[in-house]
């Protein structure tokens, strides 16, 4: 059985990152010196929020979960205030933050993230998980420029009829989920082009100052490609962004597209 860990065994440094129901700290375990990110949740705004259920699947999930661009769930413990989630530390923080700073990315470096998600994404569709979830806030980066999926929080196990309350962005929300029918992995595909799209322009493909405007585009797969897009950079986020799911290109083509090919680790 795992070992038996608390806030004891840590030194706790500053605040790295935070999200729904708490915060990250960086932390160095005291006997191996080894460098995670403490996720500390808050138990009070769990049980508000009647989001136990779904901690217990994101820690059920991320823990079976081995893959280099999937973030690690080393173990978790709790105190009568927190519950603290053991993680990997991906040293250069939020995809996220990238976008911010620089606006948009280089196709080169959009086409290697897009592949290792890729990579991940199929990975965990294997063990009949989908994400849900999957945009830049929820990304982040590690030392080498790698990708690491980050909260699954969202995560079920497909198919799934289970109504997502849509709380944050309706950005990447697959037409099939706004319309509440049921859905299997092929969301993710969607949200994958919607991605590509985002870390390639700046800007979503559905974006728009309310949610209902934006409903009606996703419904509609109405979006334009800007002029500087690649030919094959277009050509993937279109096989992505369809609105029937059995057409959206399947991830073992992604890896096997031009726009990814080209950019392989040289
Ligand atoms: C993805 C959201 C999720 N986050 C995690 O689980 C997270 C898990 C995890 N592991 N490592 C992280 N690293 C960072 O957050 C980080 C941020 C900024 C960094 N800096 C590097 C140097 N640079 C110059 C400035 C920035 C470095 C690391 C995070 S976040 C979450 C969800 C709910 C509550 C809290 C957090």
């Amino acid at each position: 059985p795992p070992i038996q860990m608390s806030l004891k065994n840590f030194d706790v440094g500053r605040g790295i990152g935070k999200g729904q129901f708490g915060r990250v700290f960086i932390a160095r375990e005291k006997t191996s010196g080894y460098i995670v990110a403490l996720k500390m949740l808050s138990i009070e705004e769990l049980i508000k929020a009647n989001a136990e259920r779904q901690l217990r699947r994101e820690v059920e999930i991320q823990a079976n979960l081995r893959h280099p661009n999937i973030l690690r769930l080393l173990g978790h413990f709790h105190d009568n205030i927190f519950f603290v989630l053991i993680l990997e530390y991906a040293a250069k923080g939020e995809l996220y933050k990238q976008l911010v700073k620089y606006g948009r990315l280089k196709e080169k470096k959009v086409s290697r993230y897009i592949a290792q998600m890729a990579e991940a994404l199929s990975y965990i569709h294997k063990k009949h998980v989908i994400h849900r979830d999957i945009k830049p806030e929820n990304l982040l980066i590690d030392l080498n420029d790698e990708i690491k999926i980050a909260d699954f929080g969202w995560s079920v196990h497909t198919p799934s009829q289970r109504r997502k309350t849509f709380c944050g962005t309706l950005d990447y929300i697959p037409p099939e989920m706004i319309e509440g029918k049921e859905h299997d992995e092929k969301v993710d595909l969607w949200s994958l082009g919607v991605l590509c799209y985002e870390l390639l322009t700046g800007t979503a493909p559905f974006e728009e100052p309310g949610n209902t405007a934006t409903y009606k585009r996703i419904a509609k797969v109405e979006f334009t490609l800007p002029d500087h897009l690649s030919y094959d950079a277009r050509d993937l986020i279109n096989s992505l962004l369809q609105r029937d799911p059995k057409r959206r290109l399947p991830l073992k083509d992604v890896l096997k597209h031009p726009w990814i090919r080209k950019y392989k680790k040289t």
